[in-house]
């Protein structure tokens, strides 16, 4: 009945809308409020803080790329941590490598993975795979916690920096990253919209460069219902190995992995990772791959 529109100081002076059919839940958890609703033309709609985090049509887009950029990049991940990702789109993505043996996840509000298992079962499947930890709790205590080199991969799922997500941008928390990862090992970060936060983006490419002393690398992909339907990507590896993440040498098709329950890769494949043109003439863009 009517529609709703994603208004944020984040992205002033536009707003994405969807036609609303059904509101299906509303809540406020000790962090944020929590809303799905049934839209007319992408499915089931997951709202954090009136922020659209996924949508049953073009999930496959983030989740996909923020998972298979980094683990497809480095030749046998076996350790691998999630940051965020309360949903369980980014857990059903790991679940597909097979070398992986360990799958921490650290997500601070629980009541975003009891509504994605509520109403989003294709996306909370990540959470059945046995490999999975579960922590409830804040993910900059996590990795301060974590010992020296325990990652072979990080994956930073996390929302935007105005709420709960905020110290995810900062960079004490990129250091403590850094320490948790073993020599080569890679971060993929949620690194915002090249159209709309350039200003984030230079800072955090400048933190990045002067933490991880590997390879840097700025990726982005489409997202038809996120702000300016681009979403980006900080690729980062520490020193080590090298790490190229523009020619994946641990390529997922559509069948690794793939078990009987596990559906069919819908987006990313090994092929499309390329130098892409620089959408805007700022020089803090790195290479982008898409
Ligand atoms: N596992 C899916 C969670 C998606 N995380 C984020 C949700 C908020 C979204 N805002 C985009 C704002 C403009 N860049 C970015 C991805």
């Amino acid at each position: 009945p009517g529609w709703f529109s994603e208004i944020s100081p984040m992205w002033p002076g536009e707003a994405h809308s969807l036609k609303v059919e059904k509101i299906l839940f509303q809540g406020k958890s000790d962090y944020q409020n929590v809303m799905v609703f049934q839209s007319s033309t992408y499915g089931k709609v997951l709202v954090l803080d009136g922020v659209i985090q996924l949508t049953e049509r073009d999930e496959c887009a983030y989740q996909e790329m923020i998972a298979h950029l980094p683990l497809c990049s480095i030749p046998s991940p076996k350790k691998v941590l999630v940051i965020g990702g309360g949903d369980g789109g980014v857990l059903r993505e790991v679940a597909r490598h097979l070398s992986v043996e360990q799958i921490d996840i650290c997500e601070i509000d629980k009541m975003v993975v009891d509504v994605s298992k509520q109403f989003f079962p294709d996306v909370a499947v990540g959470f059945e795979d046995p490999r999975v930890v579960l922590h409830i709790g804040d993910g900059v205590a996590f990795l301060k916690a974590v010992p020296e080199g325990t990652y072979d991969a990080i994956i930073v799922d996390s929302s935007d920096p105005i709420g709960p997500a905020q110290e995810l941008f900062e960079k004490p928390f990129f250091e403590s990253v850094a320490k948790a990862l073993r020599p080569g090992g890679v971060v993929c970060t949620q690194a915002e919209s090249i159209w709309l936060h350039m200003h984030i983006i230079e800072d955090i490419v400048a933190n990045c460069r002067q933490i991880f002393k590997g390879s840097v690398n700025y990726a982005w992909t489409t997202v038809p219902t996120y702000p300016s339907g681009v979403i980006g990507f900080m690729l980062c590896s520490t020193e080590g190995p090298p790490v190229d993440f523009k020619h994946p040498i641990n390529p997922i098709d559509a069948n690794d992995g793939r078990s009987k329950t596990m559906k069919p890769l819908k987006f990313y494949n090994s092929e499309e990772i390329r130098a892409g043109a620089r959408p805007l003439r700022n020089r803090s863009v790195l290479h982008s791959t898409s």
